[in-house]
């Protein structure tokens, strides 16, 4: 059932309407006291709540009733009704636990999609699904990845793809970004439209508005033609705005105002045009930390990621690597017909321990140059090593944490913990990694109270 909290009679309604309309049940409740007495008595799945719901319009009486409802209740998806002026106020109940804003005066549509998929990603998926499960269900192709946070990651994937809620996928450079951003549209009834992808770090302020709005001949003195912008390309299908983090404040407001209202102006026509489109965002940034310094728009931040995705780096997940490689080698056979290359197990194993800064992309680079540069079909160690792509050894990258944020040995337990989880466990391979003797290794785990099984050597 869903539940309006608003003392608008006219407003709940018509949203009781909508929703009858649309095969929900709904109630209504006129304030605080009737809101949480429905929600003791039934079996709520979702809220709806005015903020400016009483005639006192600050709002904090709305704020009030969604932290009581918080401390009832923490998972129930919550949608607050905003006026446009009152943004701020949405952002505080956003960060109370709110799931989505809405402005008033609502959009019908919007509105019901927002219902549809906060509904749909309250249902917990049954089981978790293998890959062989998730390729008989979804559209994932050109997607390598079998390690347990891979396979949970391509589950929400094939799931939220339908819905047509914004995504934001965050991840180090060159761990899929675009490629999970493609399958999003690949998977939802967008398909058979366009996917429209914005690199938006190579866009400068005074471009902003005319690439993504497009103008007319004459808007301004370089305007010679019309162009067409890439919202409008992108209408009715998918919009994948890469590196949203480099984008500076002031096309923020301007990316924000198009993405609440869903309208925008063309440069040098007064004619407003209305967009329909899913947005998905990436990012190699941490947003959060970059709202809390003030230069992304907290309001843009809950405006983009109602779903968030974060890809792993791929040094941590090894175990996809061979995997990669065959994926890759498996088309350079084809494209440079070479039906008989293979890749040694010591070369596999070798690769798999490298620390891949620039991730899939400099794998994929390193594959294909090696073979490139090979004369012998069946690559081994060697050929990978002389490359200049190659990650530089483990030493050089290591990023270390901030000076304060450990000591040396909290630092010696965690690299003790990673090695013997890599190595699953065998002590004399992760003391080889550690460069120690399988001696030394015990003498720190019993120091350290590190849990090890003797027997699993
Ligand atoms: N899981 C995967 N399976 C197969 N190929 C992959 C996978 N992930 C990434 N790739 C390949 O690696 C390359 C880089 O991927 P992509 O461009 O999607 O990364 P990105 O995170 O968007 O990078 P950037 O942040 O630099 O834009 C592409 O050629 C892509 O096809």
């Amino acid at each position: 059932m869903i539940l309006i909290i608003d003392d608008d009679m006219a407003v709940q309604a018509s949203l009781l309407l909508l929703f009858e309309n649309a095969g929900y049940t709904a109630m209504a409740a006129s304030n605080q006291q009737e809101a949480m007495e429905l929600l003791h008595r039934h079996p709520v799945s979702l809220v709806i709540l005015d903020l400016n719901f009483s005639i006192d319009t600050s709002g904090e009486e709305g704020i009030a009733l969604l932290q009581q409802l918080r401390q009832f209740n923490r998972d129930v998806p919550v949608i607050l009704l905003t006026g446009w002026g009152t943004i701020q106020l949405a952002v505080q109940g956003m960060k109370l636990g709110a799931n989505d804003f809405i402005n008033k005066p609502w959009d019908n549509e919007y509105l019901l999609q927002s219902v549809q998929t906060l509904l749909q990603l309250q249902e917990k998926p049954e089981k978790k699904h293998n890959r062989k499960e998730l390729d008989s269900l979804y559209q994932l192709r050109f997607i390598i990845g079998e390690e347990e946070s891979m396979l949970e990651l391509l589950d929400t994937v094939g799931r939220v793809a339908a819905t047509d809620a914004p995504v934001l996928i965050t991840g180090e450079s060159g761990t899929g970004k675009e490629l999970i951003a493609e399958a999003i549209h690949q998977n939802s009834l967008r398909h058979n439209k366009a996917f429209v992808k914005v690199n938006l770090g190579g866009i400068s302020t005074s471009l902003f508005e005319s690439e993504m709005f497009g103008h007319i001949r004459g808007a301004f003195t370089d305007a010679k033609t019309d162009r067409t912008g890439r919202f409008e390309l992108a209408h009715k299908g998918t919009i994948f705005l890469d590196e949203i983090g480099d984008l500076d404040l002031s096309s923020q407001v301007k990316l924000l105002r198009v993405l609440q209202d869903r309208t925008y102006e063309v440069l040098g026509s007064s004619r407003t045009k209305t967009v329909d489109m899913r947005v998905v965002c990436g990012t190699n940034k941490n947003l959060d930390s970059m709202v809390a310094a003030g230069t992304f728009r907290e309001d843009l931040f809950y405006r983009i990621n109602l779903i968030s995705i974060h890809l792993p780096p791929l040094r941590e997940r090894p175990t996809d690597i061979p995997l990669l490689v065959q994926f890759f080698i498996g088309n350079l056979k084809e494209i440079y017909n070479r039906p008989q290359l293979t890749v040694t197990r010591e070369a596999m194993k070798w690769l798999q321990q490298l620390p891949w800064p620039g991730n899939i992309r400099q794998l994929k680079n390193l594959v294909e140059r090696s073979v490139l540069m090979s004369r012998k079909d069946n690559l081994d160690m060697e050929d990978f090593r002389i490359q200049p792509e190659l990650p530089a050894a483990k030493k050089g990258t290591v990023q270390l944490p901030q000076v304060g944020a450990l000591t040396l040995e909290e630092i010696e337990v965690l690299m003790i913990k990673k090695a013997l989880d890599f190595h699953r466990n065998k002590i004399s391979k992760a003391a080889e990694s550690l460069g120690l003797t399988r001696s030394s290794l015990y003498r720190r785990l019993d120091k350290y109270n590190i849990p090890y099984d003797e027997t699993s050597d």
